[in-house]
């Protein structure tokens, strides 16, 4: 079945079922090294830094963890190239180290702008993307930042030779669909129905096709390009700003959250330190195991527990001081839709004058309101993934953040 739905993404986006190619060749035996361990047989030490990496949207809430993440575990890093629409000043900091990092101000959609970036890079890490699902921008913008974009990178790269691209999609290639089936513990390879209507991840599912159809590609200098598309279920951690979003809504009523969605719906989380860490391990294992990961698609996954959307932001917004009331008797489910409708419809409205997207949307509690959750180890079989932080690390850490930004640290 092709990929329907016109070029803004409107209409249904109706995607083959949701299964990666299956796997080729024997799967890896444990051979590899600890987590963070840097590439088997590498010293870490100058002669040995000869590698220019390019991460897009480097300045965003998984980009700048990407980019410090390979300036920690990246030994061979020469050049860091780092392109985003809007440049980050923190940048400034990481260019007292031995790698050259570069800020390049820059714009996917822009073709000339991204072959000049990719230029002489032998890896590129592709994050960049709108990741908009409340109807901030137009599905004509969703489609030229994430489909055109991730074309203008994967041409960029046959164009100027750069043989290695990892690509950030996203959990929402598979799922939920618009029939709201549960994807409940799924791995990469089970049968799901993948139809989408929203925007977003009908563009995420555009690009992610366009990576893997990539692979195998000729590039300038008669090798072929490797390709690799990265599936994060929902990323937390510091950085995260509808966490922020979260805390600020309970902060303006009272210290309290509102439960809106049963305990019982389960959705897979990530920390972004794990995250950041597969896209590095990754790039750093696509060339010695090409054939094998070449062209594939993994999930993002850490032992982060299985929770609802609202119960697992508790896990942190809790020790922050709020609670969780649970109102489920008070709003019942049709009453929910009925105000996501209406912040549809208001929004919708209010266009002309300003710019209103709430949390709460038709698409965001159909998301919310379905079952998701990833069990697979197809990242560790492939290329010896592990997390690289439990999820007491990553709890910590997050709270640890949240209470730094809000100034509510005891
Ligand atoms: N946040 C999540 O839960 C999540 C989950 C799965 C996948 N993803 C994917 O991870 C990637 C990063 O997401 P994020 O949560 O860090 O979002 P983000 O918005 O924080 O980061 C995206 C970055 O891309 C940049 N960007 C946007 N348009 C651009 C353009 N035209 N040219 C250049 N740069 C541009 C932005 O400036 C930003 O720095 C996205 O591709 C997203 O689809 C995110
Ligand atoms: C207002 C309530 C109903 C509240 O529970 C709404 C929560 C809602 C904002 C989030 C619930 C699920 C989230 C999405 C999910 O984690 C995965 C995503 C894929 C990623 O590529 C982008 C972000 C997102 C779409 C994420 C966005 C927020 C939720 C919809």
């Amino acid at each position: 079945m092709g990929q329907e739905g016109g070029a803004s993404g409107r209409g249904r986006c109706v995607g083959r079922l949701a299964q990666a190619p299956r796997e080729e060749g024997p799967s890896s035996g444990g051979q590899f090294g600890h987590p963070g361990t840097v590439a088997a047989g590498m010293a870490d030490s100058a002669e040995t830094r000869k590698l220019v990496y390019l991460v897009t949207g480097g300045c965003g809430f998984l980009g700048e963890h990407v980019v410090r993440m390979l300036l920690q575990r990246e030994p061979r890093l020469y050049e860091l190239r780092v392109f985003d629409l809007h440049l980050g000043p923190w940048l400034e900091e990481l260019k007292t180290g031995p790698v050259q990092v570069t800020a390049i101000q820059g714009d996917v959609t822009q073709a000339h702008e991204v072959a000049a970036a990719v230029a002489g890079a032998h890896v590129v890490i592709h994050t960049a993307g709108l990741v908009d699902v409340f109807g901030r921008a137009s599905p004509e913008t969703i489609y030229e930042v994430n489909v055109q974009g991730t074309k203008n990178v994967i041409e960029a790269c046959v164009q100027t030779g750069t043989r290695f691209l990892v690509y950030t999609s996203s959990m929402e290639v598979v799922g939920p669909n618009i029939k709201g089936h549960p994807f409940y513990r799924g791995n990469e390879d089970t049968p799901y129905e993948a139809i989408h209507r929203h925007p977003y991840p009908c563009s995420k599912a555009q690009a992610e096709r366009l990576v893997l159809e990539a692979n195998g590609r000729k590039v300038h200098g008669g090798l072929s390009l490797v390709t690799c598309a990265l599936r994060p279920t929902g990323i937390y951690g510091e950085g995260h700003q509808i966490m922020r979003d979260f805390y600020h809504q309970g902060l303006r009523l009272g210290g309290r959250l509102f439960r809106a969605i049963p305990a019982s719906v389960e959705h897979s989380r990530v920390y972004v330190g794990n995250v950041a860490w597969m896209h590095v391990l990754v790039a750093q294992e696509l060339e010695q195991r090409a054939a094998l990961m070449g062209g594939q698609v993994y999930f993002c996954y850490d032992e982060s527990p299985y929770k609802s959307y609202e119960d697992f932001n508790m896990e942190f917004l809790g020790p922050c001081g709020l609670r969780l009331v649970d109102t489920r008797l008070l709003v019942p489910y049709w009453l929910l839709m009925l105000l996501a409708t209406l912040n549809a419809l208001l929004q919708w409205l209010l266009r002309p004058l300003l710019l209103y997207a709430p949390l709460l949307n038709p698409y965001t509690l159909a998301v919310a309101n379905t079952t998701f959750t990833v069990s697979t180890n197809k990242a560790q079989r492939h290329f010896g993934y592990k997390p690289l932080f439990s999820w007491e690390d990553s709890r910590t850490r997050t709270i640890r953040w949240v209470q730094a930004v809000e100034g509510s640290a005891p």
